[in-house]
């Protein structure tokens, strides 16, 4: 039925052609050849919309003789069955031929040459081998779904005695059902694989507006209590889920109380959620709420930091710390205090490896100097080591714009500031040029304050996106001009990994760059921290017993699922490895989706379906899926001073439709638990699409995988490092091993690159179990470390 479409005119002379048809011409544009650059293939995103009007062009001419012939088909005369088959992403054919980090929907003409292929043994065998009767004669469509993954219709008309006259023919070759799990487990397992749309489980629309045994007015309100849009009252409904689970008793007697003492109780309460909304970076002014009457505030209008800051309790254990500092700590110990006796300022650098013993210094300084009555400020960079500090909070809440800052600042006799090796030098920079303002001494560096800095520089620095090695090392603190005033007090002693002093010495060789190398540049790593190749290829499963041991025994105990972590290099590592616990993992599972929108876009151009296929870095995924004793990670820094922030770790304690609850697990906020609600949630990388994307959904992640860079400043004591790629920055590899306490607490595995065949794309990474067995796995690995940041 379809024509052939000649460019101007099929001439044949004997075999040969004159005159190409469009088709063929495109499909010359779109060969392979090895040693010519084909910049089409590189298109990605632009080759689908470059293959999309190509076919336009040939489809018009195919829809316009169509159009002309329409007495000699007469398509209105036939009936017979029709059938569908789609595109398999994982296709192994596809996954072979990608060019390095292509998906198969950046390659339109593999995905298409592999699917006539397919189509084509497809058709042998329903016309030439009859597998559901004689066919006399069939039509059929290839579609592109949105994706840009080919799927075909059929419609085959059967010879007369063939023919389906009675649904009971139909039922023996068309089955809707999944088959019995028992009985054909082979066949069982491949329709569930090759399953796109999952299975169906609803016979009728009431039963689709069902649910939890209650038959809704509306789809819209069917999918609102399944949790798929977003409802207007979700907020409420989650502050009620949260009140219903918490002590009903207390909230009646709170709500009595406030019927006693009303104006009272309502000060109290405003003057509360100011505190709160202050910690939060928020001006209570800024919300609809009555006016607070400054009368009933006992801190007499003093900031919130002040009065925080100047009612420290020093813990008399943090205090008594001190006589175990060992002998370079001590050292520090001692230089520091006597700059902060002096009082005339001075700018010092902790530098020390991991485990060093660097938040044991500063808690004992920080006793000290809350011990005698005087005001330090403890930061640091991350959420993670902040909350591990007493009084702790992140440089981002804690140098804000409040007006309490200044005063504190002013007040203080030390500030001290964890990990600033990872912050860019201009946000340091920033705060030695406001205090030279706030102290008005212009001339003295951070205006005349005993500043500590403490830091790693051998770990992982402040990305400086899409920046080179220079432009790397020029954001970070050791390039600043601060650094020619600064003292550096040097810990070397591993105090982590006391126990094992070969292990301590290997991460340091490790981190200084300094191990040594093979020809082709790569470190060995200790044989006995590798995972032992498996013979059937699941070292993946290996490493995951290795670092999570007789699971089944200790998911409920919080302390086994938050000491050990598997860390890895980019997100789609960990997004597989989560995927795998949350099957090994006994319990009930929930699932919460996310609610996706694009920032002005009123009329509703960008499609929910194609919003919800979005997973940009960073962000939560649609669909959340959790259990009870799950561990998890925030992504946000939601109550910094609550213990609320970036990175740190919860285990979920129990689930309600719009809520759930959890418990932090580490840091000085251990066992609080905390209600978390949906919140938006934006890509912190703005580029990545031409459009403002917007997820509302549980600010968390699963932790039984992280990438390294999140992993750094955790506590991780068992640690497993999943390699199917090599590192790619600085430091990588030092923070992966150097959480472990010793040898025997750190598995790696490392896949060849080569395993991978070269430039096979992820989905081929993803493939690692199906490695060949002749090829051994890692015990060499590049370690990339620049050593211009390392020297003073
Ligand atoms: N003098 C000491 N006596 C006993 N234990 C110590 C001493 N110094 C450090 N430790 C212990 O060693 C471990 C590592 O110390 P700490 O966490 O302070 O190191 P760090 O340099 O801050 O590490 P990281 O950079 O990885 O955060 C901790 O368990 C700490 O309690």
């Amino acid at each position: 039925m379809v024509p052939n479409l000649l460019l101007s005119r099929l001439c044949t002379e004997g075999n040969s052609r004159l005159c190409v048809s469009i088709r063929d011409y495109y499909c010359y544009r779109l060969q392979t050849h090895p040693a010519k650059f084909n910049p089409i293939l590189h298109g990605a995103r632009l080759f689908q919309q470059w293959g999309v009007y190509m076919f336009i062009k040939i489809e018009g001419c195919r829809l316009k003789w169509i159009r002309d012939h329409q007495t000699q088909i007469r398509v209105d005369l036939y009936q017979g069955l029709v059938g569908s088959i789609a595109v398999g992403e994982v296709w192994e054919e596809i996954l072979n031929e990608l060019l390095p980090s292509q998906t198969p929907q950046d390659r339109p003409d593999l995905v298409a040459r592999v699917f006539r292929a397919k189509l084509e043994t497809m058709k042998e065998m329903l016309f030439k081998k009859h597998i559901l009767g004689v066919v006399v004669a069939h039509v059929y469509v290839v579609e592109f779904q949105k994706r840009g993954l080919p799927h075909t219709h059929f419609l085959l008309i059967m010879n007369r005695e063939y023919k389906l006259v009675v649904p009971e023919q139909y039922d023996c070759i068309i089955s809707v059902e999944l088959p019995d799990k028992h009985k054909y487990l082979e066949l069982y397992a491949m329709v569930v694989k090759h399953m796109m749309y999952g299975p169906c489980g609803k016979t009728s629309f009431e039963d689709q507006r069902t649910v939890d045994s209650v038959l809704c007015d509306s789809f819209r309100e069917a999918a609102e209590r399944l949790g798929l849009i977003e409802a207007e009252n979700t907020l409420d409904e989650s502050l009620t889920e949260s009140t219903q689970f918490a002590m009903p008793a207390s909230l009646r007697r709170l709500f009595a109380t406030i019927l006693v003492f009303r104006k009272l109780v309502e000060q109290m309460v405003l003057l509360d959620l100011r505190s709160m909304l202050q910690s939060m970076g928020k001006d209570i002014a800024l919300f609809p709420l009555p006016d607070i009457d400054e009368t009933y505030d006992t801190t007499r209008g003093e900031a919130r930091e002040v009065t925080e800051e100047s009612t420290i309790e020093v813990d008399s254990h943090d205090a008594a710390l001190a006589s175990s500092l060992n002998h370079e700590q001590r050292l520090a110990y001692d230089k520091i205090l006597a700059v902060v006796d002096v009082d005339d300022g001075g700018v010092l650098f902790v530098d020390g490896p991991g485990g060093t013993g660097k938040t044991f210094l500063y808690t004992t300084l920080l006793a000290k100097v809350w011990g005698e009555g005087k005001i330090a400020v403890a930061t640091a960079t991350s959420g993670v080591a902040a909350s591990i500090m007493p009084g702790g909070r992140t440089t981002h809440s804690r140098f804000t714009k409040q007006s309490g800052t200044a005063k504190i600042l002013r007040m203080a006799s030390l500030i001290l500031w964890d990990e600033a090796s990872m912050k860019k030098r201009q946000a340091v920079e920033a705060l030695d040029n406001s205090m030279r303002d706030i102290m008005g001494r212009r001339h003295q560096p951070f205006g005349g304050k005993t500043v500590v800095f403490g830091g790693d520089f051998r770990q992982v620095l402040p990305v400086a996106r899409k920046g080179s090695r220079g432009q790397i090392i020029d954001a970070i603190l050791r390039s600043s001009y601060l650094l020619k005033g600064m003292r550096q007090l040097r810990l070397v002693t591993n105090m982590r990994a006391h126990n094992d002093p070969w292990f301590a010495d290997y991460l340091l060789r490790v981190g200084n760059g300094t191990e040594e190398t093979d020809e082709e540049g790569n470190i060995r790593l200790p044989q006995d921290i590798c995972v032992p190749p498996t013979r059937d290829g699941v070292d993946l499963e290996k490493l995951i017993d290795h670092v999570f041991p007789a699971l089944d025994h200790n998911m409920s105990d919080p302390n086994y699922m938050t000491s050990r972590a598997i860390l890895s290099t980019k997100n789609e590592n960990v997004d597989k490895i989560n995927t795998r616990m949350i099957e090994r993992f006994q319990g009930e599972e929930k699932i919460y989706h996310s609610f996706d929108s694009v920032e002005d876009d009123p009329h509703g151009y960008y499609a929910p379906e194609f919003l919800n296929n979005l997973t940009p870095n960073g962000l939560p995924p649609r669909a959340l899926k959790l259990k009870i004793n799950f561990p998890i990670i925030l992504l946000r820094n939601i109550d910094p001073v609550n213990g609320l922030c970036n990175a740190t770790r919860l285990v979920v304690w129990d689930f309600q439709r719009n809520t759930f609850d959890a418990e932090i697990v580490l840091g000085q906020h251990a066992g609080r638990r905390v209600f978390l609600p949906r919140i938006p949630l934006c890509p912190s990388d703005d580029d990545i699409f031409p459009f403002k994307f917007k997820r509302k959904q549980f600010p968390i992640r699963l932790s039984f995988a992280m990438t390294i860079n999140k992993a750094q400043g955790q506590t991780i004591p068992v640690v497993g490092v999943y390699l199917p790629d090599p590192i790619f920055s600085h430091g990588q590899l030092y923070v992966a091993l150097y959480r472990a306490t010793a040898k025997r607490n750190i598995k790696i595995l490392a896949i060849k690159d080569d395993d991978k065949g070269k430039g096979k794309g992820k989905e081929q990474s993803q493939n690692s179990k199906k490695r060949k067995r002749s090829e051994p796995l890692l015990t060499t690995m590049k370690n990339i470390v620049y050593k211009e940041v390392l020297s003073t």
